[in-house]
């Protein structure tokens, strides 16, 4: 059924200090192209999970693989250069840099990552049209209303073309008609042939994934049901 895992997770134990544990023994597989939705109660370790994914972390025990490379055994700095180009990701806070402009914010992974050499701008203009965001390009994120700054953090998550997408909480700070825009992009992210992974709370981004993986307690279970 699945063509290719793009992300797999075995066995995989998160803790944080010697009481918290945030993961316990995660199995979980994505193939190319799927939408995930990451759902659970608060604090049953969704941004841990996407946290493994993107390679910001590492697990205590198991192993994380993303695109056919077991990420997990890697120290943080190879992982940094590993994410520039194969992962985008959209927080729940935007994260933009506050001292650049939007459109510079667009243009920073792109010569950081060494890609789309000499025509930067010229893409970045492209995915702000397709954000809708274009005319905003010389703002600074201070100036933009937050589903404005979430609309090109996901132009940003595009900039250098990565395969796999994900999203922690990404509409979770907006009103209803900002959610409802941010939702529609990240649905057509999927149309162009990303694999997108996210975490959320909002059931109308859940009901638009392909797929919901339920966590209760750092344990994938049943949705919908007791564990399983
Ligand atoms: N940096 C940290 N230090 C200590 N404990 C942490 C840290 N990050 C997360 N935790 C704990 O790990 C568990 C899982 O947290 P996580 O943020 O992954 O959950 P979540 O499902 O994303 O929650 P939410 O829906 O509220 O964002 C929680 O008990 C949390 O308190």
């Amino acid at each position: 059924m699945c063509r290719e895992v793009v992300v797999r997770l075995r066995g995989v134990y998160k803790y944080y200090g010697e009481k918290i544990a945030a993961l316990r023994g995660v199995d979980l597989e994505v193939c190319r192209g799927e939408f995930v939705a990451i759902v659970g109660p608060s604090g049953s370790g969704k941004s841990t999970l996407i946290s493994l994914v993107a390679g910001l972390d590492r697990p205590d025990s198991g192993y994380v693989e993303v695109l056919g490379e077991r990420i997990s055994g890697w120290p943080p700095g190879r992982r940094a250069v590993w994410r520039r180009r194969s992962v985008g990701i959209v927080f729940q806070f935007y994260h933009l840099f506050p001292l650049l402009t939007v459109l510079e914010n667009v243009v920073l992974p792109m010569k950081l990552a060494g890609v789309f050499r000499g025509r930067e701008r010229e893409r970045a203009l492209e995915l702000l049209e397709l954000v809708g965001m274009k005319d905003k390009a010389g703002r600074y994120p201070g100036e933009l209303s937050g589903g404005e700054q979430q609309r090109v953090a996901i132009a940003r998550a595009l900039a250098n073309d990565p395969p796999l997408i994900l999203a922690d909480e990404p509409t979770a700070n907006l009103d209803t008609l900002n959610k409802r825009r941010v939702v529609e992009l990240l649905e057509e992210v999927h149309e162009m042939g990303k694999t997108v992974v996210l975490t959320t709370h909002d059931p109308g981004l859940a009901g638009r994934a392909d797929r919901l993986v339920c966590l209760v307690d750092g344990a994938v279970v049943r949705c919908g049901g007791g564990a399983g």
